[in-house]
């Protein structure tokens, strides 16, 4: 199995996820829990090589660390930006991991580069707020992505999206109001599978509730209002 780098977004905790509640620790709480439980669900993933977490806020890197992610920070502010500079990260590391392995491969055939950052390296990039998340279909879907260039899986709208991958070249995200119509028009592929934990991003009330429907990781189970009422 080809396996992925992943790479995943994580807003500053003050000022994230307006949608979904009033600002305040506790507000602050549950999104830290849901990218908790999200990192969880990628690092378990079989399919999933490394995980990256772009995000300057030191509580959502303490996270991310802690389950064995690695972080980069100073990305430029807003998210397409924050995943152009995650890919960028993703690539020149792995030309450190060649180069260590081997250090003609860095500059050899072996290893494909432009301007010093691989260009064959498997990236999908996953939403922070999926905390119903099963490793098991983050495992198919990536397994289906593997099979063309560039690919994407829309949120439960089928609006939004929640994963867009690469298996080469760049990743050119278009995240944003109606995202899922501009990576098709950008020729990326929609794939098609039931993973209804991989589509349910938290964005509202009413979303968090569908994921506890569906079953959340630990952390945004212990945290949502629900639980607490
Ligand atoms: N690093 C980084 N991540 C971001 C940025 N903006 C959004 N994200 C992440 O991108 C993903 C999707 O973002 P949204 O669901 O729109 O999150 P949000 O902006 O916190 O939500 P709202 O305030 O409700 O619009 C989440 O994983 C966010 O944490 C950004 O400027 N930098
Ligand atoms: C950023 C996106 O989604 P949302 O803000 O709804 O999470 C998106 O689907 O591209």
């Amino acid at each position: 199995m080809q396996r992925w780098s992943v790479v995943v977004p994580a807003k500053g905790l003050t000022g994230a996820k307006t949608r979904l509640g009033t600002p305040g620790p506790r507000h602050e709480d549950l999104v830290l829990a849901l990218l908790g439980d999200t990192l969880e669900a990628v690092a378990a993933c079989p399919a999933v090589a490394d995980l990256w977490v772009v995000t300057d806020d030191p509580r959502a890197a303490a996270v991310a660390t802690g389950i064995g992610a690695g972080v980069v920070g100073g990305a430029p502010a807003g998210l397409n930006a924050a995943l152009a500079q995650g890919a960028a990260a993703v690539r020149a590391a792995a030309v450190r991991a060649a180069a260590a392995v081997d250090p003609a491969a860095a500059v050899g055939a072996a290893v494909r580069t432009v301007h010093g950052a691989r260009t064959d390296v498997r990236i999908a990039a996953l939403h922070s707020d999926l905390p119903a998340l099963r490793p098991a279909e983050l495992a198919e879907a990536l397994g289906r992505a593997g099979a063309v260039p560039r690919s994407f899986v829309a949120d439960a709208e089928g609006t939004g999206t929640v994963l867009l991958a690469v298996t080469a070249g760049e990743l050119a995200p278009s995240f944003g109001p109606g995202s899922a119509a501009a990576h098709a028009a950008s020729g990326a592929v929609p794939l098609v599978g039931d993973w209804p934990g991989l589509r349910r991003d938290v964005d509202t009330p009413a979303h968090l509730a569908q994921a506890l429907d569906l079953g959340c990781g630990p952390r945004t189970t212990g945290r949502a209002p629900r639980a607490c009422a």
